[in-house]
């Protein structure tokens, strides 16, 4: 559905005193397939939105291989776009008009007839549960309904992969939960899904594959299993000291664990069996003024690749 062989973008640099171009996207390489969910996880800046708007065929790639449901984007822009759906970051509705007609309007963009505009209107509104809204206006919406409104939107051409750039970023968790319902609806369908996130529960939650990107790389690939199994341990054991404390006592740890990572607030002591740990710590007289055992999550894995949290 989408491949990728050496991809790059770069923007002349605009801001005083940067000298050469801004480097987003380095070379990735990408394949997604037929009916998966494919995640782009990683912090602000590491090129994710510049690597969707590539895939969305409204951004030339500065260098690289791109094919776009087997068409080139610099040749077949417009086939590419009338096939696929794009949530962007931002919500874009007309607030001039109501819930129908934000999809009605949308519609026309795509030359759909009317009468199958209006039939596939009430359709979406249907799927993201907003039929008894069809006549409010977009202001008295919540958060989470005008990003379940954007999603109907970008289904109305009944796309083949739908694209999303951080589809819950501000959401609250209910919100949150009920979005992630809708999106594993869809792909019950068989749209492809191809989304990006900087939330480690969500890359969990939708994605079959994923790739973790920084600074314009992809540092690792895989499922979110498979990627925690192969650069984490199975469980973590969290412990909080006093303020400064935290550096001089990692050493006092470190032969009770497979990696220990210091935090400003917390060790993390990397470990097969957390509990196991946790008492050995105790054994030891140190006494933390907090613990949590739990497992690992991606949030662990780019920890480990990054030296760095993924939320600062
Ligand atoms: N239109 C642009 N012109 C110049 N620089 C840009 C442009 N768009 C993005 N960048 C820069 O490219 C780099 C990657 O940005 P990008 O938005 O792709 O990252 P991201 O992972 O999507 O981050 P975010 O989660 O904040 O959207 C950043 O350094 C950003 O400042």
């Amino acid at each position: 559905m989408v491949w990728a062989r050496g991809l790059r973008k770069a923007y002349p640099s605009t801001g005083p005193g940067q000298r050469g171009d801004v480097e987003a996207v380095r070379g990735i390489d990408l394949d997604v397939r037929p009916g998966e969910s494919f995640g782009f996880l990683g912090p602000n800046g590491a090129g994710k939105s510049s690597t969707m708007r590539m895939i969305a065929a409204v951004s030339p790639p500065s260098g690289g291989e791109l094919s776009i449901l087997g068409l080139d984007p610099a040749t077949h822009g417009p086939e590419i776009r009338a096939r696929l759906g794009v949530c962007p970051q931002e919500d874009t509705l007309d607030l001039e008009l109501n819930i129908r007609e934000n999809l009605l309007v949308y519609a026309s963009y795509f030359g759909i007839r009317r009468t199958e505009a209006a039939s596939r209107a009430d359709e979406l509104l249907e799927f993201v549960q907003l039929t008894e809204k069809a006549k409010a206006k977009v202001v008295d919406l919540s958060g989470g309904m005008k990003r379940r409104l954007t999603i109907a939107r970008s289904l109305i051409n009944n796309p083949d992969v739908l694209l999303l750039d951080e589809p819950t970023t501000g959401l609250d968790p209910q919100a949150r939960h009920l979005l992630w319902d809708r999106l594993f609806r869809l792909k019950q369908r068989g749209v492809t899904l191809v989304l990006t996130t900087h939330y480690m529960d969500e890359a969990e939650q939708l994605c079959d594959r994923l790739v973790v990107m920084d600074g314009g790389a992809i540092v690792a690939q895989g499922s979110p299993l498979e990627l925690i199994r192969e650069h984490s341990t199975r469980e973590v054991a969290e412990l909080r000291f006093g303020v400064g404390e935290h550096e001089a006592l990692a050493e006092r740890v470190a032969d009770l664990a497979d990696r220990v990572e210091v935090l400003p607030d917390r060790l993390l002591l990397y470990t097969a069996d957390g509990e196991e740990t946790l008492a050995r710590v105790h054994e030891r007289g140190l006494d933390p003024v907090a613990v949590l055992v739990r497992r690992s999550t991606l949030e662990d894995v780019f920890l480990r690749l990054t030296g760095r949290t993924l939320v600062d």
